[in-house]
């Protein structure tokens, strides 16, 4: 279960962004990038230490910072008492004077295999944010020895070969057990493969500046508890929010059944299913605290009348009725309106509903939705999924939920939120249909577009933790434990029980 400091901005940057903010750092507080350098690997090396607490620590060292990072970390270690080896893998060593005089043996990258076969634990201190491309050949050598070694390994920074912007490993890349990330997540940490190669992800503070402008952030625990509106004491269902969701042609009623779902279970006062008569038996069986309307009688235009969001799409169909009666629900009133699924199709096919409607707007597409909004392929889209997110924002000005792993909600002008809660267990159908309820009924309380889309995936998520990590979750046990996940802030830190995580993530498995 991923943990969190009791933070409410935990930024996640690009090698460039990352960059720039240790030289402003710098700059600006006169800190020596030594002093940086020395928090990073003390910290590095305390979960080191309480992670894999004996044994023999090898520790493989590049020529850049990262590499100066691995000496002082070894360096601690020793001063620590424990026994400590190095592995150079670079043409040279990073400066032999962050040793302060300690004597550590050194082997060269072709004794890699043997000096790991005789450590319990290795760290990879070759790359970090200022590599390039695939891993130079006795990189790659050092990366391999590391891989066969069936040792755990823990990366600084980063695991090395893979790109810490993008995720991406274009040559041999470390299959680390833990990473500890220096001042926030780096973005390539978070998006596949590098979030596979990273195992348990522990961002920790290492002194940076306070950070500014409108870089991508974390969804946490703190930020979107904080955004829930509090249920007032003497609450009535007028006052929770009454949702309409368009949903289910024909035949698939299911759609409806767990938007509808997702929206009470999240707290709307009042769901208002509109499907076609054929699914009204199911629908009313299956969630009798939900109104039902018959999609095809003027009572369909008429119940938007009354309510505080609208959520369309889910299974609604793509034939030219549904295109007309979306675009006349989309005409039809002016509270916050969702389009997920097929309404995401229509608009792709007719990109003119945008201009035809006046209201706040949020899209959820997954990345073959987004591919026919944008005319490109998933494939273009998965490479680069904070471009395609912003590029949709962009195009149909609105906000977007991007989703995928990780879901990203970006609007043009707000930092990107990128949400980690939840694992692979929501990968069954129906989860989007219940995430589209969810947004719906934070939509109904009041909350913006994206906020509402940032904190529908915590809590979606952060049920989905709860409900339990087994095969076989059901759309419906994700949604029967929303309201645990709406009640209670997880309490903020960390097993690993040492100061300054920011951010403790499990490895995605
Ligand atoms: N600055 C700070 O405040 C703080 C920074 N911190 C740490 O610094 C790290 C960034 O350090 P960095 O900028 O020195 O880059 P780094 O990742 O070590 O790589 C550069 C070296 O790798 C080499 N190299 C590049 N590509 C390669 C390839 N494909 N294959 C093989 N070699 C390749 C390149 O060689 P060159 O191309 O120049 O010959 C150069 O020698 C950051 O991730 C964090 O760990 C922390 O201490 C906290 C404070
Ligand atoms: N591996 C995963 N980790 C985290 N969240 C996931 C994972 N797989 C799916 N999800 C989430 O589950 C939801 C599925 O939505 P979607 O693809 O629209 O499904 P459907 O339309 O079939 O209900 C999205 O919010 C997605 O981000
Ligand atoms: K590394």
């Amino acid at each position: 279960m991923s943990r969190f400091s009791g933070s409410t901005d935990v930024p996640v940057l690009t090698a460039d962004e990352m960059r720039a903010w240790d030289s402003s750092t710098i700059r600006r507080t006169g800190i020596p990038e030594r002093v940086l350098m020395e928090t990073a690997a003390r910290a590095a090396a305390s979960v080191v230490d309480r992670l894999y607490p004996h044994g023999r620590v090898a520790v493989a060292v590049g020529s850049g910072n990262n590499g100066g990072d691995a000496l002082v970390l070894a360096r601690t270690l020793a001063a620590w008492g424990r026994d400590v080896i190095a592995v150079q893998a670079g043409s040279r060593m990073p400066d032999e004077a962050l040793l302060h005089g300690w004597r550590i043996p050194v082997v060269p990258a072709e004794g890699a295999a043997e000096a790991f076969g005789g450590a319990a634990t290795i760290v990879d201190g070759l790359l970090g944010t200022g590599a390039t491309g695939a891993p130079r050949e006795a990189y790659a050598l050092v990366i391999r020895a590391m891989n066969d070694s069936a040792r755990p390994v823990v990366a600084l920074d980063g695991p090395s070969g893979v790109d810490l912007t993008t995720g991406a490993a274009p040559g041999e890349a470390v299959r680390a057990a833990v990473t500890v990330t220096f001042g926030a997540p780096k973005r390539g940490l978070l998006l596949f493969p590098g979030r596979g190669l990273a195992g348990r992800i522990v961002a920790v503070e290492v002194g940076f500046a306070p950070r500014e402008g409108d870089a991508a952030r974390l969804i946490t625990p703190a930020w979107a508890h904080q955004l829930l509106p509090a249920v007032p004491p003497d609450a009535h269902k007028g006052r929770m929010g009454r949702v309409v969701i368009v949903a289910g042609r024909a035949g698939m009623a299911g759609a409806c059944v767990l938007a509808g779902t997702g929206a009470l279970r999240a707290g709307a006062g009042m769901a208002v299913l509109v499907t076609p008569e054929a699914n009204r038996v199911i629908v009313q069986s299956a969630l009798p605290e939900a109104l039902y309307t018959d999609r095809d009688t003027a009572d369909a235009m008429e119940v938007q009348r009354g309510a505080a969001a609208v959520v369309a799409g889910p299974a609604m169909g793509t034939d030219d009725d549904s295109l007309a009666f979306l675009d006349a629900i989309a005409r039809g009133s002016d509270v916050p309106l969702l389009l997920d699924a097929d309404a995401l199709t229509l608009l792709a096919r007719d990109p003119g509903l945008r201009e035809r409607m006046d209201r706040p707007l949020l899209l959820t597409p997954h990345p073959g939705e987004a591919g026919r909004l944008l005319s490109s392929s998933i494939k273009e889209i998965t490479a680069d999924p904070f471009a395609a997110a912003a590029a949709l924002a962009e195009r149909f000005r609105c906000a977007v939920l991007l989703k995928g792993t990780p879901s990203l909600v970006a609007e043009t002008g707000r930092g990107t939120r990128v949400n980690v809660a939840g694992h692979a267990g929501l990968a069954t159908g129906g989860n989007g249909d219940v995430l589209g309820g969810v947004i719906g009924a934070l939509l109904a309380r009041g909350m913006e577009p994206a906020d509402a889309a940032a904190a529908g995936l915590y809590f979606s998520g952060r049920a989905a933790e709860l409900a339990g990590r087994g095969r076989g979750l059901l759309p419906t046990d994700v949604a029967d434990v929303l309201p645990d996940a709406l009640l209670k802030v997880p309490v903020p830190g960390s097993s690993l029980n040492l100061p300054g995580i920011l951010l403790d993530l499990p490895a995605a498995v």
